[in-house]
């Protein structure tokens, strides 16, 4: 069976800025895939390019075996992307947005109600998106990510912002989704959150892949105490700056 992500030599430019410059990666299927790096490394980009949401200078993305570029409406039905908060449509309640989403997809309502409860947010289904919480908020995004039930999400920096009860929160459904079976590729600025939930990180600078590797063995190879130690080492920055 093919991986589930199988990059080869994708680069994309920005007028003077090499964004991602030549990254090769491949993802298992059922992987739980982490991509660190500092501020302007390029993981938003090089997420961008996988997902096919942009057009590779160069390169090449094979999801699930098919090129995520140009794109295939098939493979969209796959694969499912966590928009920020603010790509909710206005003045909808929860489940309003939710059943938006699965519409969209042709999914039934009862499944789209029946991913709230799974996040958590059956009590908030008659809340407007705008009077939900940050953490909440954020459940809902993944929840409409996940409605027509993807075998391969992509999650940018899903608890940015959260307070530490509602990081662990997410960090509890995120590991649901995946021993479901399902891939789950996402980039975070949290070291802790990568050696938690991450079977193996790849940790970028300047649109580079540095290293790929299980937390623990990166650890090992590198000779220090821990992940936060190896992002160091290898970009020579802290990881929020
Ligand atoms: N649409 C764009 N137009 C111009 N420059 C861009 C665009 N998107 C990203 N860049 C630039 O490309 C580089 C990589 O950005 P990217 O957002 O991929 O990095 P990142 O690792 O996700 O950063 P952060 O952790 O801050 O989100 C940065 O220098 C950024 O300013």
């Amino acid at each position: 069976m093919s991986n589930a992500i199988t990059a080869d030599g994708l680069r994309k430019r920005y007028g003077e800025t090499q964004a991602v410059d030549g990254v090769s990666l491949e993802v298992q299927r059922g992987e739980f895939y982490g991509i660190l790096g500092p501020n302007g490394a390029g993981k938003t980009t090089t997420m961008e390019l996988l997902e096919g949401l942009r057009e590779p200078d160069e390169g090449t993305a094979h999801l699930l075996g098919t090129p995520s570029w140009p794109r295939d409406p098939a493979l969209l039905r796959r694969i499912g992307v966590q928009l920020q908060a603010s790509a909710f449509f206005e003045r909808l309640t929860a489940r309003e947005q939710i059943r938006t989403f699965a519409a969209l997809y042709g999914i039934e309502e009862s499944h789209a109600d029946g991913m709230l409860e799974t996040v958590g947010l059956a009590e908030k289904a008659d809340t407007r998106e705008d009077k939900l919480s940050g953490g909440q908020a954020q459940r809902l995004s993944i929840a409409c990510a996940l409605v027509h039930d993807p075998e391969l999400v992509f999650l940018d920096e899903p608890t940015t912002g959260l307070d530490p009860q509602a990081r662990r929160n997410l960090w509890d459904l995120l590991r649901t989704i995946n021993s479901s079976g399902r891939t789950v590729v996402l980039t975070t600025h949290y070291m802790d959150e990568a050696e938690t939930l991450c079977d193996r990180v790849a940790v970028m600078d300047h649109g580079k892949v540095l290293r790929v590797g299980p937390p623990r063995s990166l650890v090992q190879e590198l000779e220090v105490d821990t992940l936060e130690d190896v992002f160091l080492q290898l970009t020579g920055r802290e990881y929020r700056e």
